[in-house]
């Protein structure tokens, strides 16, 4: 083995989980089966660095490693950079050594979009103590929470990898089993200890307690923050300066959404169009990230949600000065991760670039905002005209994006470098003087004056004229045609310029230091300009949608009612484009009707109506205006959902058992102000057991002490029956109005239970067989004159005695559901028909 790769071997040892990027030369070198991973996920040629092919190999140019990097992060690797830290001399080995470790959770791109997100975790019992820390903008918060709570702001944070103490991974897993299990990171139960941890962040944050941001002494979730901390200054090999607090997560505040919820809602992520893509009109990608946050952490406090309305307000009202603070806004840079990215050092010029354009521009936007209520947004940013004129006097105008290409600080900033600048760029003119008198001293006109990376400066003359060289040339090097010399001028020279390019770059690299000390001094009043600017961002996003879409300002309040006159789905609006989205009116009120049992046929349009009233409430709390004509709302503490069917089979779970869970989770969870969205109910499972299952979920929750408002769509009709028992419950269905070619769907809400269920005419309308539809509609009223399988509405059961419904009948419903009519004959037909009659009729006679 050589002793380079000795040296590999070493260093490769020491990361075994990491794939490690070994500097040589121009390229970033892989062997062995780190080389094998980057060919096939980076799709680059394996080759092999020795003869008998025994040591693969692939690489990838170091100018260009940052993608690649990128792709390798995606897909879940870790990466360590092992750098060349010595110069290369040709003749002994160069010294190397591990500078950062680039993981999922850590990773800070050049581009927005990938940025990772760590979490630490200590899971004890029924309670989750938790860590999120953002790399890219240093906002670090911790809480300690139940399990089911946690999972939802764990699903909000999105984590990439996750750090949980030795020996805990399977529990962890167990208490957050959406989270992917390669993202999980065990890391030396020490580290998580809470005495140490909170001792360490003291010291690391510069407070005497934490109590100073608002922690309580002894809080669990010191101790994951703690670990979580260390792991992103280990892995970056340096303190993350722009992390300066630890926030408590104040789970008081914000109305909750538990995962399942932010999924059935499509908040932020789905394959359609989400609540976020419609909402983003934000110019910044801090904005973005506000926003996203914005809508998972809903407010509850009316007074912060009445804060954001009225500067929406301001600039809804204000056509001219929204469209101008969106103009500004778009040419602002993102200050947070420029930051991030600076403190941990895997910034560029570029970045510190983008905190002066950004700087540079706040004043006008300040000004801009100057007598409208944004300005207490604008006021709480402090006075940065220190840097800004730092930054602009010593940094070049546009910044290359490595310090070692040159050209980061700016001319006429250092007397020193513009000394050396200026004998560099003379050399230039020098060495075309020196040229012009050697062709004159040599008499060929033909000779020229060069440089190259390895050789240097040298003098060229063609072979044809090499009798006319002097004696004081030295040969240098012998080309095909030409011969390239040396001589003592041009040596001198050589040397000269070898040290103006050495001192150029030295006084470059300390000067640009200094720049990044003063840069990061600012560090926390950089943090609130970049919050500042992502809140501007995020209002005037809002502001823009609700001007385009004549959206109104709820009246939000502390009661337990919830009044939306004319209200209209967001996204599905949007997505209908050409077509009227129909409005319709969400009334519920804890201590009147707080139950709507809503019915009506397929497509009538009954879970666009339940999302639409969840995310009005939710818009609502975010501040937002709303599409409706006008809406009175009392602040909701959780919003839990139940739609849709979503197989979970990778985890074992049926369609019905996802459900049943999620039912069993509101149930146990509901409180006065909680709003429950539940669409079919037992549609999972069989007619009677569904229907019994919906019927008993019913009752509870119109029988709970709690009194949340509740939003029931069903196609079990006999459930209507329960709004003449109990004056919580009110019936309202989807309007369709027949017409000779069959039903149309009015997608409106009335006051009235569906008069059936119409599955058949749904059914047409999808284009089944005419043969299939005939048929089923000769069974339907088949079943309905024997009165079998559909109850009449005043023959319904009453609830405790659904079980008289028996296996037989449900049997019986199994069996016709599975008949395939095409595959009999007529008399088979008949023959079945006779049998199914004969044995409704035991049934009924056992009933
Ligand atoms: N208020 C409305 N205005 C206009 N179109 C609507 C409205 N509500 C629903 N629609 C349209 O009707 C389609 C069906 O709506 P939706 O899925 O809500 O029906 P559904 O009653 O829940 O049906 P299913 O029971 O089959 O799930 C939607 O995709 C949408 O295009």
């Amino acid at each position: 083995m050589t002793p380079m790769l000795r040296q590999y071997v070493q260093w490769k040892d020491r990361y075994p989980d990491c794939l490690l990027f070994f500097r040589m030369g121009d390229f970033f070198e892989l062997f062995f089966d780190d080389a094998r991973v980057a060919s096939s996920v980076l799709d680059i040629t394996l080759t092999a660095r020795d003869g008998e092919r025994q040591i693969p190999m692939a690489g990838v140019p170091h100018h260009a490693a940052e993608g690649y990097l990128a792709r390798l992060i995606q897909a879940g690797y870790k990466v360590a950079l092992c750098d060349q830290i010595t110069e290369p001399d040709g003749k002994t080995l160069v010294e190397r050594s591990v500078v950062r470790i680039v993981t999922p959770g850590t990773y800070v791109p050049e581009e927005s979009g990938s940025d990772g997100g760590l979490a630490g975790l200590v899971v004890d019992g029924e309670w989750i103590s938790l860590a999120f820390l953002q790399p890219a903008t240093g906002c670090f918060e911790a809480v300690t929470l139940p399990l089911d709570e946690a999972r939802g702001r764990v699903a909000a944070f999105a984590p990439k990898e996750l750090l949980v103490p030795a020996g805990s991974r399977e529990k962890a897993l167990r208490a957050l089993p959406d989270v992917a299990p390669g993202r999980f990171q065990e890391r030396a139960r020490e580290e998580f200890d809470v005495v140490s941890g909170e001792r360490w962040l003291c010291r690391r944050l510069g407070v005497a307690s934490l109590r100073a941001f608002g922690i309580e002494d002894g809080e669990r979730a010191t101790g994951p923050a703690a670990a979580t901390l260390r792991y992103l200054e280990e892995t970056q090999f340096g303190a993350a300066l722009h992390v300066n607090r630890l926030s408590p997560l104040l789970r008081q505040a914000f109305l909750h959404l538990d995962a399942t919820t932010q999924l059935n809602l499509e908040l932020v992520d789905g394959e359609g169009p989400t609540l976020f893509s419609t909402l983003n009109r934000c110019r910044t990608a801090s904005g973005r990230r506000f926003l996203r946050q914005a809508i998972l952490n809903p407010l509850k406090d009316t007074a912060a949600i009445g804060q954001r309305q009225e500067h929406i307000g301001a600039l809804v009202g204000d056509h001219p000065l929204r469209v101008r603070l969106q103009e500004l806004l778009s040419r602002c840079r993102d200050v947070e991760r420029s930051l991030g990215r600076l403190s941990l050092r895997v910034g560029s010029p570029r970045d510190a670039g983008a905190l002066r354009e950004t700087l540079l521009l706040w004043p006008e936007l300040v000004s801009l905002c100057q007598g409208t209520s944004l300005e207490e947004l604008t006021s709480e940013v402090p006075d940065l005209d220190g840097l800004k004129e730092r930054l602009s006097t010593a940094l070049a105008e546009d910044p290359p994006r490595f310090l070692r290409d040159g050209g980061v600080i700016r001319d006429g900033f250092d007397d020193e470098l513009d000394r050396w600048r200026t004998l560099s760029r003379e050399g230039d003119a020098g060495l075309e003087a020196l040229a012009a008198s050697e062709r004159e001293r040599t008499g060929i006109k033909s000779l020229k004056v060069g440089y190259n990376r390895v050789f240097g400066y040298y003098i060229e003359v063609s072979k044809v004229h090499l009798d006319r060289i002097p004696d004081d040339y030295v040969r240098k090097q012998t080309l095909v045609g030409a011969e390239r010399f040396i001589t003592d001028e041009l040596k001198r020279f050589e040397e000269e310029m070898a040290r103006a390019g050495a001192e150029i770059a030295r006084l470059e690299e300390s000067l640009y230091g200094r720049l990044l000390v003063d840069i990061l001094a600012e560090g926390r009043s950089l943090q609130l300009l970049g919050e500042a600017l992502a809140r501007l961002d995020f209002e005037a996003a809002l502001a823009e949608i609700a001007w385009e879409g004549r959206w109104v300002c709820p009246e939000i309040h502390d009661g337990y009612g919830l009044e939306i006159v004319k209200g209209r789905h967001p996204v599905v609006e949007r997505a209908l484009a050409e077509i009227p989205f129909t409005a319709n009116d969400v009334i519920l009120d804890s201590f009147g009707e707080r139950i709507v049992l809503l019915t009506g046929p397929n497509m009538a349009g009954k879970s666009t109506y339940l999302r639409m009233a969840a995310l009005l409430m939710i818009l609502a709390q975010m501040g937002s205006f709303l599409p409706a004509e006008r809406a009175r709302l009392g602040v909701v503490d959780r919003i839990f959902t139940r739609i849709g069917a979503r197989d979970e089979l990778a985890r074992g779970r049926s369609t019905f058992m996802v459900e049943m869970v999620e039912t069993a989770d509101i149930l146990h969870n509901v409180t006065d102000r909680s709003l429950v969205v539940l669409d079919e109910i037992g549609r999972g499972t069989s007619t009677y057991d569904g229907m019994s299952i919906a019927w008993a979920v019913l009752e509870y929750l119109v029988q709970t002490e709690k009194r949340p408002k509740v939003l029931f769509a069903t196609h079990f009709h006999e459930l209507t029956q329960l709004a003449d028992r109990y004056p919580e419950v009110v019936n309202w269905s989807m309007a369709v109005e027949e017409g000779g070619e069959g039903i149309v769907f009015l997608h409106q809400v009335v006051a009235r239970p569906a008069d059936r269920s119409y599955g058949i005419e749904v059914a047409r309308l999808a284009g089944l067989p005419k043969s299939v539809i005939a048929r089923a509609q000769e069974l339907l009223d088949l079943f309905e004159g024997e009165e079998l399988l559909i109850p009449r509405r005043e023959e319904a059961t009453p609830p405790g005695q659904l079980s008289l419904f028996t296996v037989a009948a449900d049997g019986l419903v199994e069996e016709i559901a599975a008949l395939d009519p095409d595959g009999l004959t007529p008399l088979q037909a008949m023959e079945k028909l006779y049998e199914l009659r004969r044995r409704c009729r035991e049934v009924r006679s056992s009933r």
